[in-house]
């Protein structure tokens, strides 16, 4: 059976990026690099129509199964040579399963790990495409039936298609954007097509439609001498990637392409008598023919050929590992048989010839996971150091030069194992540092211990603290088994849950409460406005509307009666009756979520319609920073928000409270005498409020002090005054309603987080997994923290692997790394995220290679949509090193992450390797560095982790690098 685990996936890139991010090839075991000379045979068609019409005669002859000789008169044997041999010849008569017999082995090897490519070249019309096609139907068969064959092995096969045409690269699996593909340049990976698609392979049938779909998009045109000749250079890759399955207990990847190149004719232009189009067609055409036989000529040479001109076309740059590099390669050179291509059949042949002496140093190219690394290198050392410490006499006979070679490999691992240990050291201080912390932290809050939150909010798997060792390692399997492990085990207690559930119930009361409170004060706030104008008046009729619905919405809500928990009934009965509750409250919350959101749309058309709102935009945005970083203060999710209604909902249209802050900012500087309002303001807090007559004077009941003092002052400007701070009300109002709704989401979201924890504890039920047995009591507390530390390793671990997985956005992955730390209270956030992704990489499996559905007006989701999302991210990212760092620090960079200093796209091919090997906690911390400089995220800075939830969850977020992302609601469905 081929490899079930395989999801359909589209990524752009070439597979050499899969080897370059695991561990180089020259592992241990690998074998070494093989010479091998490209493998070259011949095949001659038979006469078409065409040229039987014209009664040509055939020039050619197989004399046997590797020489071709033309049937030349005496004078012609003078001039030219006559006898070719290659690896094989084949006659007309021979068919295209006996010429692929002759390249089977090169094709084949993809599956061992040898990159492979296989050519077909020749002129126009005589029988590349007709080969091609019947040598790729083959080869996939014969790949399939190794596949069937093999079934210890685990494979895994994708496929992309280009074509070369007038010197543009284009996606024949993605023609939509795929037309003018760039070629780049990674210094590991060598030559990289930008952007080019790459879709796994379901089964065999999948991968034949997949070919065909390339073979269709292909440019092709009609020549003198080929009604359907194909106009550009074709290339079809298969990567294969296999690896034994788990069980085996060895984990050792073979990872190699597989190339099927069917090149554009290779005659002159007279000879297709062509012009216009095919002319300049044919020119690039030769172009890159032409390089490629240079580049053949001078590999023949050998060694002293010196500069190769790789670069000189696409092709050739292309195809630069298949030629003198490391891959397998076989070349089918085709010939017409007939008299009057004689000199184009020469020609190949002379190509043929020198294609013969180009060797290649094909290898296995191999991963193997960093795990099996350490543990061979730890192996390897202590055997080295055995045979140091007895040696063997004949040994001794071996030269100092071995010696000294083990000497530097032994210090070397020696290195690496100290670094392991250093790491592992760290690893421990973490723990024992977080240990401390928990028991510092429950001394001082006994009633809320690690053990209580981890019962009430983690689902994943719970360590005992001797796992230590393995918890730390475990990433490496998670990535199937995830889902299903964190499902399966559940250490949540039913009556913390419920306990959970009636606090949350609390916070929806209470939210309910201030949404109420915050309406009244925005209804009397509103009726200081009506003398505004007819806009104005209409907008306030329907926000008085709405406010009359929300109390609706409220008081219905009452009425929903929250019992106390039974502790007589059974847990199931209680737990059950829970949630047909929530269920039946489902709405209440969404339709409170709602109401705030037309309550807010119509406030912002309200403060657009004040009559001095144009003229305030200065103002405005004064105010806006003000609400902004009073907003930041509060605590979105805080137990109790009553401070913060007092410090945003003043008494309606009193300049005296709510404007404060700004009348006294505005105050400062000026001319005590007309500084009036900040003298009020300072003197006390119950000032009558002053309303607006018809004229728009503002007047005051007599006998106040405000009064007293009103004939000495500028009238206009106080009346100014009073119109800022009432439309300061509504702003604050405004953004205290945008925190209700926050607050009212997450409530939302917390609350189908607990749904599932509670159906996940009935399925522990159903299944007879006995909750509370779960309950240890000999377990510590401080065992519960130093768990915790373990569980907070471990689900991180999973998390950057499900983020380089689903290609996550790299900015939300550093924002996420370094805000959570493994603090108790990030268990649930961590918890969110692993259900979040897991969710992404279930979706993304089940997605497979059909196209996502749009929902409503939100983009789809799907693998493909973001990796683009996340592409766009990174060359975002990479325009802000040029502003965010020096060209000093720039510099540095690129040095310290081997990107060369003259390359082309340094930038880029910078940005492209931060967040991109899960395995690697150093590289993981100094990617999240790099990335918060760029975006200028500071821990504890302008992202709070309340906020940071949120910002992911809210669908109008429509910032292109969060495609990929819905609304938690949307992905628990509940
Ligand atoms: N060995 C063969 N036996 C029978 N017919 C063949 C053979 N080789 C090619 N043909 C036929 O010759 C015609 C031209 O072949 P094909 O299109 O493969 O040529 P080509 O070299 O790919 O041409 P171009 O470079 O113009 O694309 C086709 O009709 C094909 O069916």
């Amino acid at each position: 059976m081929y490899n079930t685990n395989t999801m359909t996936v589209r990524t752009p890139g070439t597979p050499a990026s899969k080897i370059d991010r695991a561990t180089p090839a020259s592992t241990p075991g690998a074998p070494k690099a093989k010479e091998e000379k490209i493998v070259v045979t011949v095949r001659l068609r038979p006469l078409n129509k065409r040229e039987q019409a014209i009664k040509d005669q055939v020039a050619w002859e197989c004399i046997d199964d590797q020489t071709i000789i033309y049937k030349s008169t005496p004078q012609e044997r003078l001039i030219a040579p006559t006898t070719y041999t290659f690896d094989k010849v084949f006659a007309p008569s021979c068919l295209t399963e006996t010429v692929y017999e002759s390249v089977k082995n090169v094709a084949l090897s993809a599956l061992m790990g040898i990159n492979a490519t296989i050519f077909a070249y020749g002129q126009t019309s005589s029988g590349k495409t007709y080969t091609m096609r019947g040598i790729t139907e083959k080869a996939v068969n014969d790949i399939y039936e190794h596949i069937l064959n093999t079934p210890e092995r685990d494979f895994s096969i994708k496929i992309s298609g280009l074509e070369i045409y007038n010197e543009n690269v284009r996606d024949l699996l993605n023609l939509d954007t795929g037309r003018n593909l760039k070629l780049l340049d990674d210094p590991e990976k060598g030559t990289v097509v930008e952007k080019l698609v790459e879709e796994a392979a379901e089964n065999d049938k999948h991968l034949r439609h997949l070919i065909s779909i390339c073979e269709a998009q292909r440019q092709v045109g009609e020549t003198a001498l080929n009604d359907t000749s194909s106009r550009s250079h074709q290339i079809i890759r298969l990567t294969i990637e296999s690896s034994l399955r788990e069980n085996s207990g060895c984990v050792r990847s073979f990872v190699a392409s597989l190339n099927f190149v069917d090149l554009a004719g290779s005659e002159r232009a007279s000879q297709t008598h062509t012009d216009g189009a095919r002319l300049r067609e044919g020119c690039h055409i030769n172009l890159s023919l032409m390089t490629l036989t240079t580049v053949i000529r001078k590999l023949s040479v050998g060694k002293r050929s010196g500069h190769i001109p790789y670069r000189d076309s696409k092709l050739t740059r292309i195809l630069q590992h298949s030629l003198g590099g490391n891959a397998r390669t076989a070349i089918i050179c085709t010939l017409s048989p007939a008299t009057s291509h004689v000199e184009q059949s020469r020609n190949t042949l002379s190509f043929a010839t020198r294609a013969k002496e180009v060797t290649n140093n094909a290898q296995v190219n191999m991963i193997v996971s960093d795990k099996q690394l350490v543990k061979h290198l730890q192996k390897e050392v202590a055997r080295l150091e055995a045979e140091l410490r007895t040696p063997d006499p004949s040994a001794r006979i071996g030269s100092e030069v071995e010696s000294k070679e083990k000497d530097l490999r032994i210090q070397q691992m020696e290195l690496e194992i100290e670094e392991l240990r250093r790491q592992r050291d760290l690893a421990q201080s973490q723990v024992e540092e977080m240990r401390k912390k928990m028991l510092e932290q429950q001394a001082s809050n006994p009633f809320e211990s690690p053990k209580q939150v981890k019962k009430c909010l983690s689902f994943s798997v719970s360590l005992s603290p001797n796992n230590e060792g393995k918890a730390l390692v475990r990433g490496d399997r998670t990535r199937n088994t995830m889902g299903r492990q964190t499902m399966r085990q559940s250490s949540t207690a039913p009556f913390t849950l419920m306990h959970e559930i009636r606090k949350l119930e609390q916070l929806q009361e209470q939210l309910g409460e201030e949404a109420k409170h915050a309406l009244e004060v925005l209804q009397k706030e509103v009726a200081c406005h009506r003398q505004g104008n007819q806009d104005a008046a209409e907008t306030i009729a329907k926000l008085q509307a709405e406010i009359r619905d929300m109390c609706s919405v409220r008081n219905a809500s009452e009425d929903v009666v929250v019992r106390d928990v039974d502790p007589n009934r059974s847990v199931g009965a209680n737990l059950k009756e829970e949630i047909t509750r929530l269920h039946s409250q489902g709405s209440t919350i969404a339709n409170l979520e709602e109401q705030l959101e037309n309550v807010q749309k119509s406030i912002d058309k309200l403060v657009l319609s004040l009559p001095s709102n144009n003229d305030q935009s200065n103002n405005e945005e004064n105010l806006k920073s003000k609400t902004h970083s009073r907003k930041k203060k509060m605590l979105p999710l805080g137990s109790s928000n009553s401070a913060n209604i007092q410090n945003l909902i003043r008494s309606p249209c009193t300049p005296l409270s709510s404007s404060r802050k700004v009348l006294d900012a505005e105050s400062e500087n000026k001319d005590p005498e007309n500084d009036i309002m900040s003298s009020d303001t300072r003197q006390g807090s119950e000032k009558p409020t002053p309303t607006k007559s018809e004229d728009g004077e503002v007047s005051s009941r007599e006998g106040t002090p405000c009064y007293q003092r009103s004939s000495s002052v500028n009238m206009r400007k106080m009346q100014k005054m009073f119109q800022n701070a009432a439309e300061e009300n509504v702003r604050s109002i405004r953004a205290y309603v945008t925190e209700l709704k926050e607050r009212v989401a997450k409530l939302q979201y917390q609350k189908q987080l607990l749904v599932c924890q509670v159906l996940e504890l009935e399925a522990n039920e159903a299944a007879g997994y006995d909750i509370e047995d779960d309950e240890n009591p000999s377990e510590t507390q401080e065992e519960a923290a130093v768990s915790w530390h373990l569980t907070f390793l471990e689900q991180r671990q999973q998390i950057i692997e499900l983020w380089d997985i689903c290609q996550v956005s790299i900015i939300h992955r550093t924002q996420f790394y370094l805000l959570f730390k493994g603090d108790t209270a990030d268990q649930i956030y961590m918890e969110v995220e692993l259900r979040r992704l897991t969710w992404l990489h279930q979706h993304f499996a089940e997605l497979g290679n059909a196209s996502p559905a749009p929902q409503g007006d939100k983009p789809p989701i799907s693998l493909s949509s973001s990796i683009r999302a996340l592409k766009r991210e990174r060359e975002f990212l990479a325009k802000r090193l040029i502003t965010r760092l020096s060209a000093e620090e720039r510099d540095a960079l690129y040095i310290k992450w081997n990107v060369p200093l003259e390359g082309k796209h340094r930038k880029l091919q910078f940005v492209n390797k931060l967040w991109t090997n899960p395995h690697d906690t150093k590289h993981i911390q100094e990617s999240a560095e790099i990335v918060a400089k760029l975006v200028g995220f500071c821990e504890g800075g302008n992202v709070s982790k309340e906020m940071f939830e949120l910002n992911f969850a809210l669908p109008s977020d429509k910032r292109p690098w969060y495609i990929g992302w819905e609304p938690i609601s949307n992905l628990i469905q509940l």
